[in-house]
């Protein structure tokens, strides 16, 4: 630690006060000359992305999530239309609510709105609400799971507040993801049950000619907004996804983009030393071998980017967490992900971080403001603020003299611009790291496995549903009866034994229990 390395390995965008601080890195020039062939190659990559190359070669692709905040780089007018024009009907779509012109059927105006959705259609306007969405003109409610306790919660603190102006958005890529078709169903029940017309309610973000298009199309949704299938999922925060809840809620989106612009121009530059997100790469490659031997620790120290770790994982894990590479080469890659906020987090897990398992980097990030407005002394001559600085330089020191490295991330305060530029800057840093480690960072392969696997549950339990009766039967017997593997037909049995179906009657083990209708 010292200040010559901090001004050696400090990159500063000042134009919108951004810094990242990599001097506990412990980075050499060496590992920047030993990368160089693989970091001109990452360059090279994103200039072809960018210009419309199928980026996505296993799903035969493009990446277009860098065009959305700058369409004059997108490769075709067309491509161009398809930004310009939903965020044009987006902003009209959301005055309209706001002034009234969009209204319930019932009358008053929409005065709240609920987000169905999972994954990046979830995460990335939960991500938004958290850090901006603190004096929202219609705050946010989220269904964003198939848990049928989890949607009486929310669906009862919404009946509560007034389903009749609650305004719904249901967002799906695909349009086919079950736990938002799940989220819908039961909204949609609670709609019926109340006398509503849901659809009159309800606004679907999702892909032209989708299951959830055409479900909206037949039910009658106020509005609908395109997702296209060159932005990802975990890549589209700063598409309809994002946009259309964070202008609902009155966030300035327009800042949101140039702040994500902003970063982009930078991190285009093809110039390793100023690279914010290039630097980011090779740092993640260098402290991980390559082959992600370190986790990566979020630690925000500011509860507004308390949900920015989470935000990460998908963005990182999702990305970075595959089987082969472009060569199909098995390398079971990945950066895994965790974190919370600062400085609570240093009354959790943080006692591991500095005497435990030195298996991770931190990543920092410091908002420099503590808050708008003056502040009380907490202590003589002392603010809450100076202790929460003090705590993150603190901890920053001390985990790195016991041989644990961190990156610093620094912004001024959080806006909608600095958020933009923050998940431009990781967007863009995923890039990178991909292409020094050779995998394609835009497909999902992993997700299907799981969703065939609930596929073959769920045949199994209708099957068991059928075989029910009076008789009390083993899982055994009826694994015999529907040809299937005891335990399976066992964890079926339960299932409907604990949801109020059948009868369960315990014995020893549980081949012993028995179940009846
Ligand atoms: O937006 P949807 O099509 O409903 O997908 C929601 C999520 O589903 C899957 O888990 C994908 O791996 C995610 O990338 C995606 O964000």
């Amino acid at each position: 630690m010292s200040w010559k390395t901090y001004n050696q390995r400090i990159v500063r965008y000042p134009e919108f006060g951004f810094s990242i601080d990599l001097s506990l890195m412990d980075l050499s020039d060496s590992d920047y000359d030993m990368l160089s062939p693989k970091i001109d190659k990452a360059f090279a990559d994103m200039a072809a992305l960018e210009s419309g190359a199928i980026a996505n070669p296993d799903e035969q692709r493009m990446v277009g999530h860098y065009w959305l905040r700058n369409p004059s780089i997108a490769p075709t007018p067309e491509i161009q239309r398809e930004i310009t024009e939903p965020l044009e009907s987006l902003k009209a779509f959301a005055e309209q609510v706001h002034t009234g012109v969009v209204v319930p059927p019932g009358g008053g105006t929409f005065e709240r709105v609920l987000l169905i959705g999972i994954g990046g259609s979830a995460l990335g306007p939960q991500l938004v609400s958290e850090a901006l969405g603190q004096n929202a003109k219609l705050p946010l409610f989220f269904l964003d799971n198939t848990d049928p306790a989890g949607i009486d919660h929310t669906l009862g603190k919404l009946a509560s507040l007034g389903l009749a102006t609650t305004l719904v958005l249901v967002i799906s890529k695909s349009g086919g993801t079950p736990e938002t078709r799940n989220g819908m169903m039961e909204t949609k029940a609670a709609y019926d049950a109340a006398g509503l017309d849901f659809g009159k309610h309800t606004v679907a973000i999702t892909g032209t000619g989708s299951k959830l298009d055409q479900f909206a199309d037949a039910h009658g949704f106020i509005a609908r907004f395109p997702m296209e299938d060159w932005v990802g999922g975990r890549t589209s925060v700063l598409s309809t996804v994002g946009l259309v809840p964070a202008a609902l809620q009155g966030i300035q989106i327009d800042e949101l983009l140039s702040g994500a612009a902003a970063m982009d121009a930078e991190t285009r530059r093809a110039d390793v030393s100023t690279n914010a997100s290039m630097q980011l790469a090779i740092a993640w490659y260098c402290v991980g071998n390559g082959k992600g031997e370190k986790d990566m620790v979020v630690l925000p120290y500011k509860d507004s980017l308390v949900l920015f770790s989470k935000y990460l994982q998908q963005l990182v894990m999702e990305s970075l967490g595959k089987e082969k590479d472009l060569d199909g080469n098995t390398v079971h890659q990945g950066i895994a992900v965790y974190g919370n906020k600062g400085s609570t987090d240093q009354h959790a897990y943080i006692q591991q971080l500095r005497d435990g398992l030195n298996n991770f980097f931190a990543t920092f990030i410091e908002v420099r403001q503590g808050r708008s407005g003056p502040s009380i002394e907490v202590e003589p001559g002392n603010t809450s603020a100076d202790f929460l600085q003090g705590f993150l330089r603190g901890t920053r020191k001390a985990l790195y003299e016991s041989g644990r490295k961190s990156i610093t991330i620094s912004i001024p305060e959080v806006t909608p611009f600095q958020l933009g530029s923050l998940i431009a800057l990781f967007e863009r840093a995923v890039s990178f790291y991909a292409s020094l480690v050779h995998i394609n960072a835009y497909h999902q392969p992993g997700v299907e496995a799981g969703k065939k696997a609930a596929g073959v549950f769920l045949n199994l339990l209708n099957q068991v549903r059928g075989h029910l009766t009076a008789d009390a039967k083993t899982a055994a017997e009826m694994a015999y009866e529907t040809d299937s593997d005891p335990e399976d037909a066992y964890h079926c049995l339960v299932h409907l034994a604990n949801n109020g179906e059948v009868q369960m009657a315990l014995g020893d083990k549980p081949e012993d229990d028995t179940f009846q209708l």
